[in-house]
């Protein structure tokens, strides 16, 4: 167990919980909708990535990213689930929009009339290297569309969340697994023997 003891009724963990990621977007969403609710530090590492289904490629990033941090970390891995592909292209959505654009991914449904599709975000967070993580999943159901508004993050610009005019909206996938992280260290009332840097 990374965690070395208890005080009042929460965790002690040794050290300030890291964020890996390898995206800039990413972390810096996550820092505008975390604020000060979860003080993390964060880590640049494009880890291996597992094949499958996506709360055990989430799991798995947690940990290799304990091992490597020796200590508590966040991960998150996003899919962007067709669901007239039945959930593909999902969690290889990094590879399909790199090779096909955002014009590849639209002709990708040509053949199919429901463009209906979902953005899902997993979160893993483990205490430490020998702690099996915890997932927190948050979902947004959408649909694909030809490339609109803002071309800084991904695939944006072709997912149009239900319910919105915009490409993205505040109450998104990543905000809803965030939601619940943050539900899981309030419960839990984690302290750290180290702050962050
Ligand atoms: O809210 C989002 N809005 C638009 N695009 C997004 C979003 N969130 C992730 N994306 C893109 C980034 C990557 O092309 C793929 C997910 O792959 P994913 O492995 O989770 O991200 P990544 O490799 O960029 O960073 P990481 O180092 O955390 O694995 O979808
Ligand atoms: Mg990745």
């Amino acid at each position: 167990m990374a965690a070395v003891g208890a005080r009042g009724s929460g965790l002690v963990l040794p050290k300030p919980v890291t964020f890996v990621t390898g995206n800039a977007k990413k972390l810096e969403e996550v820092r505008a909708i975390l604020g000060t609710s979860i003080p993390f530090n964060s880590l640049k590492l494009d880890l291996p990535e597992l094949q499958g289904e996506p709360e055990d490629i989430s799991k798995e990033k947690a940990r290799l990213a304990a091992i490597q941090v020796n200590g508590p970390v966040l991960v998150e891995d996003t899919c962007l689930c067709f669901n007239a592909l039945k959930g593909l292209p999902g969690p290889y959505i990094k590879w399909f929009l790199q090779k096909l654009g955002h014009e590849g991914l639209n002709n990708l449904l040509m053949a199919y009339e429901d463009k209906s599709a979902y953005a899902l975000c997993s979160f893993s967070f483990t205490t430490g290297p020998s702690v099996e993580p915890i997932t927190f999943l948050g979902k947004t159901p959408g649909r694909i569309v030809p490339a609109r508004g803002p071309t800084d993050f991904g695939w944006d610009p072709v997912f149009q969340p239900d319910g919105y005019e915009q490409t993205k909206e505040q109450d998104s996938h990543r905000f809803r697994a965030l939601a619940l992280v943050k539900s899981h260290f309030a419960e839990a009332r984690y302290t750290f023997e180290t702050n962050c840097v």
